[in-house]
């Protein structure tokens, strides 16, 4: 993770390890922004929101205490995997090939850095991975709230990701494997028959047979050949010492669709009923929380000065005064868009290939449950290929024709979930939380393929309210034939 100076006034942007490293494109994913204090106005009335971020704290860069063994650049050794960016999915990968006694090489600018943003998970999706150790908060389920006075439970327990727990076992794990770590940025690759040369910003050059491009979206490595035209999920959130708030602590807040606090606030409540914004919170406990205002999916994607403005009027609506800010995070997650060209000589995992959930923007859970994918790949196919033909395999498994499948769907969601303003997604998610739990559960988790996506959407059809039948109807009529349309396309 590198600091980048870009904004005018010098706004310090740093991209978080496990989506990237290199420049910021135009836009960025989930993207930090160190200490900045504005002042919010809501509407035309000013309120105390400029005192809400005042307590914003200086950023904090926190480092794992590890001695990494260093690549030895003198060696001149041609490595079995070079892995850019040392995120979850980088490391993960690193892990499981260094396992199989391959020689791993992982190049990042920070490798100590533990991973900025609080990551939330379904529990279940971690138990499969064996990962509950790196939980640090659970909830026995989480709750919805469509409205006022209309609310679902959902009894699916969900937990906060412990950052420094998951990054200490996966680093731990790699220097027992042998993997050896290049602190830099990568500039440029370049190919030749059988291996690979990484560049890196120190003038530094890696030899590889594989190239794993696991960087995030700013995409250095892996290539597209399709105009870029994601949605943007756009969200501002603090871990906040409050004097009290209305929330069980049993449960996490998956989606807060009510809108009472822009009441006072006819201007924003008017923008927020076109495009909406919920909020998504962790109560930790009784006087500490997690809160994030969110946008599920926009494009353009929202400014980041519209979300701030709607949390601090439906903070103070909810009673709810910060006392301290321990940190605070702004995300843009790009999601949908067009897969990267399908095979190619760098591999890729992650968001650089393709791998957030395009109607929800999650990724964490399913790029690491990719990651042995890759790792399998990569081990399997080194031993009987090389260059262009081992690259091709990879991708191949990574993104089989069912994978493929399963995503056109998910953007067709997207294309639907872009189209509706606040009584329609409500009208939309008061139906989806309503669908048999293997159907909700399944979608979200990405374990529904497309025959059984097929009977998800004619289930979530038939919950639907007659309003909302039409809304599907009339907004989904050209979404569903571009998927049809991709479907017939792409045939292996
Ligand atoms: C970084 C950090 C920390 C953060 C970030 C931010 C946040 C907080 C975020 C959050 C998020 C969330 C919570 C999300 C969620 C999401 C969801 C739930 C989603 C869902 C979605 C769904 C969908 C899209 C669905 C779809 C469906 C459909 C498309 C259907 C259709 C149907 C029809 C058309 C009928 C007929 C059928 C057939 C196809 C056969």
């Amino acid at each position: 993770m590198d600091t980048l100076l870009r904004t005018p006034n010098k706004l310090e942007f740093f991209i978080p390890q496990f989506h990237g490293f290199e420049r910021l494109s135009p836009h960025p994913s989930r993207v930090k922004l160190g200490l900045k204090k504005r002042s919010i106005r809501i509407g035309s009335t000013s309120t105390s929101s400029s005192a809400l971020l005042d307590l914003v704290p200086e950023t904090k860069k926190e480092n794992l205490d590890f001695d990494l063994p260093l690549y030895d650049t003198s060696l001149n050794k041609v490595v079995d995997l070079a892995i850019v960016g040392g995120g979850p999915a980088g490391l993960a990968v690193a892990q499981q090939v260094s396992e199989a006694g391959l020689s791993v090489c992982s190049i990042d600018p920070s490798p100590k850095l533990i991973w900025p943003n609080n990551y939330g998970v379904w529990v279940d999706e971690f138990e499969a991975m064996d990962l509950l150790d790196c939980l640090d908060t659970t909830w026995s389920g989480a709750v919805v709230y469509i409205n006022d006075g209309a609310e679902k439970d959902l009894s699916r327990p969900y937990g906060r990701v412990n950052r420094k727990q998951l990054k200490s076992k996966m680093l731990q794990k790699c220097i027992t494997n042998g993997v050896r770590f290049h602190q830099a940025k990568v500039t440029d690759v370049v190919h030749e028959e059988v291996n690979s040369t990484v560049v890196c910003s120190d003038g530094v050059e890696i030899q590889a047979s594989v190239v794993l491009d696991a960087t995030g979206f700013s995409r250095c490595l892996v290539q597209y050949d399709k105009p870029y035209n994601p949605g943007y999920q756009v969200a501002y959130g603090i871990v906040a010492e409050v004097d009290g708030h209305p929330f069980d602590v049993d449960k996490m807040v998956f989606m807060d669709w009510r809108d009472k606090h822009l009441d006072a606030y006819p201007e924003v409540k008017e923008r927020n009923s076109k495009i909406p914004t919920f909020l998504y919170a962790m109560p930790f406990s009784s006087n500490r929380i997690f809160l994030e205002e969110t946008s599920l999916v926009a494009r353009p994607g929202l400014k980041m000065e519209d979300i701030q403005e709607r949390m601090v009027a439906r903070l103070k609506h909810l009673g709810i005064n910060v006392k301290r800010i321990e940190e605070d995070e702004r995300c843009v997650i790009p999601m949908g868009g067009p897969l990267p060209v399908l095979p190619q000589r760098v591999v890729g995992i992650g968001g650089t290939a393709g791998m957030v959930h395009p109607s929800t923007g999650y990724m964490v859970a399913r790029t690491l449950a990719a990651a042995p994918i890759v790792a399998n790949a990569i081990v399997r196919y080194l031993g009987s290929t090389k260059g262009d033909e081992l690259s091709a395999e990879v991708w191949r498994d990574l993104w089989p024709i069912e994978r493929r499948r399963q995503r056109e769907f998910f953007c067709f969601g997207m294309d639907i979930l872009l189209k509706l303003d606040l009584d329609a997604t409500r009208r939309f998610f008061d139906a989806f939380f309503d669908l048999e739990p293997r159907y909700w559960h399944g979608f979200l988790s990405s374990r529904l393929f497309l025959p059984d996506l097929v009977f998800f959407g004619l289930s979530l059809f038939s919950h639907a309210s007659n309003t909302s039948r039409l809304e599907i109807m009339t907004k989904g009529t050209v979404p569903l034939a571009k998927m049809i349309n991709n479907l017939v396309k792409d045939r292996d």
